[in-house]
């Protein structure tokens, strides 16, 4: 049987180099889950290739191979919070780094740039499709582990992901110094609470001051806000690609928050509106978390790195098709169809 696992997944990694369909794998408006399922794990090789890691931080391909296979096995198959999920958050790092030259203009040392793309697949390991006021409502065995300290779901993240650096063969960081390895824990640790919704919040304010006062390249301070800022921008990085990837990705994150809605009621409890399939209009609450969460974040990226102008202009494009939708759904919804088929 190990055999046959390890054939296989030596084939997995063997899948794309002969995968000439793939154009523009590091432009800004490819979609990443565009690629092949079965070639993820080829391509995750390639981007860490491609940024200088493996050569750099002297990383074994097969350790890196093995690692990336862990990570993939550590997600479940949530309609949303999945592998293919972590594969796009991952890709649009590779997107920040490559299409805005961080490490080559310093924004970034190479150290922070692997932690960087470690964090992004790394960042929603283990996640069961319900959020963190959902382990603590109903007290979940995460609740009880990490409750007191808040960021509940990340927490367990982080804890996954310190598991699969410590299984045998898959330590990626094993060729770094023991002040580069404390740095790269300590940056996997920021990165990956830094995707709590409630520390985000706490954060965009002083990303704003930050952006607006002139960010200033060795402030240590200012590198921990970017680098939060940056993994925001890749968790929402959907929200960037052309309409049919958003209105597919709200598809899948509504899948998940009214299954969550469903199992708060069977508790007895009452759903927020937007996990609770008979009250939520999924149009107004996607032109609320654009207009309050998506483009703030992204106007200041693209303030500090002009490049990233054509992410916002799309992001404003979706949201009007969103806000066209409003209209539609409400004249269809009288007559019972819910479902987002209607949308063009
Ligand atoms: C398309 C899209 N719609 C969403 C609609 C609502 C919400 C939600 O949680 N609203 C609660 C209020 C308090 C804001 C999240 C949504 N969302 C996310 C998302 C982002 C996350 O965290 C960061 C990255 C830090 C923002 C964490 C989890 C998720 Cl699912 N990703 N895509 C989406
Ligand atoms: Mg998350
Ligand atoms: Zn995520």
């Amino acid at each position: 049987h190990m055999k046959q696992v390890e054939t296989e997944s030596v084939q997995s990694f063997l899948n794309c180099r002969d995968d000439h369909s793939i154009k523009d794998f590091d432009k800004f408006h490819f979609s990443p889950r565009s690629v092949p399922y079965k070639h993820m794990p080829c391509y995750v090789l390639k981007m860490f290739g491609e940024l200088g890691f493996i050569n750099t931080w002297r990383i074994k391909t097969t350790t890196l191979a093995r690692f990336i296979l862990f990570v993939k096995k550590g997600y479940r198959d949530a309609p949303y919070h999945n592998w293919v999920h972590a594969f796009s958050v991952a890709h649009f790092a590779y997107l920040l780094m490559v299409n805005l030259n961080l490490i080559k203009n310093d924004y970034i040392t190479s150290l922070q740039g692997l932690a960087f793309l470690v964090s992004c697949l790394c960042h929603d390991i283990d996640h069961r499709g319900t959020n963190n006021s959902f382990q603590t409502k109903c007290g979940t065995v995460l609740a009880s582990l990490y409750s007191s300290e808040g960021s509940v779901m990340e927490r367990h993240h982080l804890a996954q992901s310190m598991c699969i650096l410590n299984t045998d063969g898959c330590n990626i960081f094993e060729s770094l110094s023991s002040e580069e390895y404390s740095e790269v824990l300590d940056l996997l640790r920021n990165n990956i609470l830094s995707t709590d919704l409630t520390s985000h919040f706490r954060m965009a304010e002083q990303q704003r001051e930050m952006i607006s006062a002139g960010f200033k390249k060795n402030d240590p301070t200012h590198r921990k806000l970017l680098l939060a800022m940056f993994m925001t921008c890749c968790d929402l990085s959907d929200q960037t690609k052309d309409w049919r990837v958003t209105k597919k990705t709200a598809e899948q994150i509504y899948d998940e928050f009214f299954s969550q809605g469903d199992l708060e009621k069977s508790m007895g409890t009452a759903p927020a509106e937007m996990m609770d399939r008979e009250r939520a209009s999924i149009p107004d609450l996607q032109v609320q978390f654009i207009t309050n969460l998506v483009l703030p974040l992204f106007k200041n990226l693209a303030d500090l790195f002009p490049a990233a102008q054509p992410l916002v202009d799309t992001i404003i494009n979706n949201k009007n098709v969103w806000k066209h939708a409003r209209h539609l759904f409400q004249e269809y919804s009288q007559n019972g169809t819910k479902s987002m088929e209607i949308l063009l």
